[in-house]
């Protein structure tokens, strides 16, 4: 098997490259923190298909973080541009774009008020069956229905465990059904019914629409079409995750260090792949999403 370029997807070119079929893309990005520093990012080029789930992995600094606060448009690029569709983001308003994109943080927010207010948040007109679908694909209808006010629980007057956070957070996001789901996911170990929601979660969005993935976790990892590797601000391989294990030695070191940190986690391994216990994140993993 040919080893990737730098940069390059090994087998072809990038998926969703130049055929117009990504939805986000990033051109030739540099981008930092302000004049005096280093870039923490530079020149990136990617494209996201308009559906599928990219990983993005790589080690702490590597500028993963990055990444999503450009498409977020929280940062600018220094040089390069960014496209949604094809139309430069400088051509587009900030709520124009993020009218397109759900960005679920590791440590997402709950808002104050019910479990109602917390869905509705960016979905205000979504139906009540809207409601119980999304609270379905996170595994909390159950949890909801076994409340005495149901929807209406004040979540203040609830314990809402760090999973459940999460899950609200997604299934937030999920409502909005988003051209692009960007989801920083969690390093802190969760319970097993929040890691599997999660982890159908992007399945299942994935094949409506694009799903961009900070990668915490290696069934994650494996599970994505396309695997991103940052190293020192820069894209060093891309592929998939046997293209990247036959030809990345970073990728293959990520890998290890991602299954030493889960081993004995008992986390069940994707279907096809024999080895892929994984619920804990990798030493030097990002503590949280800027
Ligand atoms: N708010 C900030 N101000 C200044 N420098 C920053 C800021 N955020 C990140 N950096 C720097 O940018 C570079 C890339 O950081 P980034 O957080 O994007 O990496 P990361 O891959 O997400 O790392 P981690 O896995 O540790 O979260 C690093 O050198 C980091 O120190």
């Amino acid at each position: 098997m040919p080893a990737p370029a730098p940069g390059g997807r090994a087998g072809g070119p990038p998926p969703g490259g130049s055929d117009g079929a990504a939805v986000l893309e990033l051109r030739g990005v540099t981008a930092g923190y302000g004049p005096g520093r280093e870039p923490a990012v530079r020149g990136i080029d990617l494209a996201v298909p308009r559906r599928g789930h990219t990983a993005v992995v790589g080690p702490s600094g590597a500028g993963k973080t990055t990444l999503l606060s450009l498409v977020l448009r929280f940062l600018e690029p220094q040089e390069g541009e960014l496209a949604l569709d094809g139309r430069p983001y400088r051509e587009l308003s900030h709520p124009a774009i993020r009218s397109r994109l759900a960005y679920v943080e590791q440590d997402t927010p709950v808002v104050p008020g019910t479990i109602r207010d917390n869905l509705l948040f960016s979905s205000p007109d979504a139906g009540e069956e809207d409601l119980r679908r999304v609270l379905r694909d996170v595994r909390l209808a159950e949890k909801v229905d076994s409340l005495d006010d149901g929807l209406d629980t004040e979540l203040s007057s609830t314990a809402v465990s760090g999973g459940e956070r999460q899950r609200i957070a997604l299934a937030r996001a999920l409502l909005r059904e988003p051209d692009v789901l960007l989801l920083d996911e969690a390093t802190a170990q969760l319970d097993a019914l929040t890691e599997a929601a999660v982890h159908e979660c992007i399945r299942t969005r994935a094949r409506a629409g694009a799903v961009v993935t900070i990668a915490h976790r290696l069934s994650t990892v494996i599970d994505a079409d396309t695997i991103v590797v940052m190293e020192s601000g820069r894209i060093r391989a891309r592929g998939t995750h046997e293209e990247l294990l036959a030809a990345d030695v970073l990728y293959r070191d990520l890998v290890e260090a991602l299954r030493i940190a889960s081993a004995g986690s008992g986390a069940a391994a994707p279907a096809g792949h024999a080895a892929a216990p994984a619920t804990v994140a990798a030493p030097g993993a990002p503590q949280r999403t800027g």
